[in-house]
């Protein structure tokens, strides 16, 4: 394995809630510049990997490296410092503020300085087409401007790495696709993607690696194609009364 291309590996995580086994010895790594998608049916565990990486959660056992250093029991703060930065399933936005403002906020957590934190703000909006929202109170706009509101926020950090946490689910075709554009060109800026997605065809469109987690461990790995069309991915998912719509 060429380990000096891997960004982010966990090594065997297990992560046991009392009786329940969340992951079970889940071995993944992350290449440079790519978008690594995740899935899995509900309670696969992709919540837990994710809180693992990104330092919510220590592991049961097992141990996540982030540029070749042991990042295990470091604080969160100090990953996003580092460059690991997420995005939350359950967006929560200060909402007495504006969209720009709350970037800021994001971009200072990082540790810039007022200054900075501004300059940096004004990069995303632009990146991100949101001129046309940057002014607006972050509790008036819609769930489609949420979610590039908090793709902002974790790109004002100047990720090496960004988790992306359903950030297309119950978007509209139309409105995956813009989103698609901005997360495809992420890799051109040096930053790295892994992300957790229940939208099949959202991930078939960014990531050209996908890895499924069934129970808490890794069971395939591969192409968007191969990942999906896998009979134990498959039933994986019937077990839970729910299909990978693509
Ligand atoms: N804090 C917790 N306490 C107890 N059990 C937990 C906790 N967090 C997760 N679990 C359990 O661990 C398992 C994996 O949960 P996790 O949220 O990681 O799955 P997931 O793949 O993200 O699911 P979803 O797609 O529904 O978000 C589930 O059985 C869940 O109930």
């Amino acid at each position: 394995m060429a380990e000096e291309t891997t960004l982010l590996r966990t090594s065997s995580v297990s992560k046991r809630f009392r009786g329940v086994v969340a992951l079970s010895d889940a071995s993944i790594r992350l290449e440079q510049g790519e978008i690594l998608g995740i899935i899995g049916p509900n309670g696969a565990g992709k919540t837990t990997l994710f809180n693992v990486i990104a330092g919510a959660m220590r592991p049961s056992s097992g141990s996540v490296i982030f540029r070749g250093r042991d990042i295990t029991r470091m604080a969160a703060d100090r990953r996003l410092r580092l460059g690991l930065a997420r995005t939350f399933q359950l967006m929560k936005p200060f909402v007495s503020l504006t969209v720009y403002d709350n970037i800021v906020v994001g971009a200072t957590g990082s540790g810039l300085s007022k200054r900075r934190a501004r300059a940096r703000a004004d990069e995303i909006v632009d990146l991100l087409d949101m001129g046309r929202i940057a002014s607006r109170s972050a509790g008036a706009i819609n769930a489609v401007q949420a979610k590039r509101l908090e793709l902002a926020r974790a790109l004002s950090a100047q990720p090496v790495v960004v988790l992306l946490d359903e950030i297309f689910s119950g978007l509209r075709p139309d409105e995956v696709d813009d989103l698609a554009a901005h997360v495809r060109a992420l890799p051109s800026r040096g930053q790295t993607v892994m992300m957790i997605e229940h939208n099949l065809p959202a991930i078939r469109s960014v990531s050209e690696r996908v890895l499924a987690l069934s129970a808490g461990a890794v069971i395939r790995e591969g192409s968007p194609a191969d990942v999906f069309d896998d009979p134990e991915v498959v039933s994986s998912y019937l077990g839970k009364r729910s299909r990978p719509a693509h």
